[in-house]
């Protein structure tokens, strides 16, 4: 299922959550019941689960709906893919680029599906590495190509809003399979990522 704009908000979900988020506002010392805030609790429930819409989607089928045989046995790079995830221990948003690139083996996916594929798994509650490797097995997997390359480069608020509070630093993580092992054809990718041909 693809990214919605609108979600079908399941009535009953989101009404536990929003109660759970009254009585989140009054631990906070908010009265839930100020003009501003009646209807704060289902628009953070909508929002939670605008959020989290990945655990609904299934990688698999998106990359399998534009699957194309294909001769094509280039790198294919899709770069600077914004996206935004959930970090697990604070359910605060990190949020960046992913750069994705893979050598096909008779078969090239519609590039599209690459960003949705980003979508599944990042509209869930994650750690970086864990979303890097999650994009790159469900491509790795289902495509079988001759190799994957994932890197991303995120902001974490978790670090940035509150704890450490470092308002710059960036985290990147990468992951490869096959062809991106060889050092080689990794640096050729990793030179084309950081280019500024557009
Ligand atoms: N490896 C990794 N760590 C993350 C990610 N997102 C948040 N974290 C870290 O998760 C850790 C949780 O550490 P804890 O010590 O349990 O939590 P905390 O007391 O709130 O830690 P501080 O953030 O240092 O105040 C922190 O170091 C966060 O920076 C991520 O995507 N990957
Ligand atoms: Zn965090």
């Amino acid at each position: 299922m693809p990214l919605q704009q609108v979600l079908n908000y399941d009535e009953e979900t989101t009404d536990t959550i929003s109660d759970h988020y009254t009585r989140i506002l009054q631990d906070l010392g908010e009265d839930p019941s100020r003009d501003g805030l009646l209807k704060t609790p289902v628009r953070a429930a909508k929002a939670m689960q605008f959020l989290t819409q990945g655990y609904e989607m299934n990688a698999e089928n998106i990359l399998r709906s534009a699957m194309f045989a294909e001769n094509y046995s280039e790198m294919v790079i899709v770069k600077d893919i914004e996206f935004y995830s959930l970090c697990e221990h604070h359910m605060l948003p990190f949020f960046g680029k992913a750069h994705v690139a893979y050598i096909p083996d008779g078969y090239i996916v519609g590039l599209s599906k690459i960003p949705r594929v980003i979508e599944v798994f990042s509209r869930r509650l994650q750690v970086q590495e864990r979303l890097t490797d999650d994009v790159l097995k469900a491509i790795h997997t289902t495509l079988n190509p001759l190799g994957v390359a994932v890197v991303m480069e995120a902001r974490h608020m978790c670090m940035m809003m509150r704890g450490v509070q470092k308002q710059s630093s960036v985290t990147t993580t990468s992951a490869f399979t096959g062809a991106f092992e060889s050092e080689r054809t990794r640096n050729e990718f990793l030179k084309l990522i950081t280019s500024n041909l557009h």
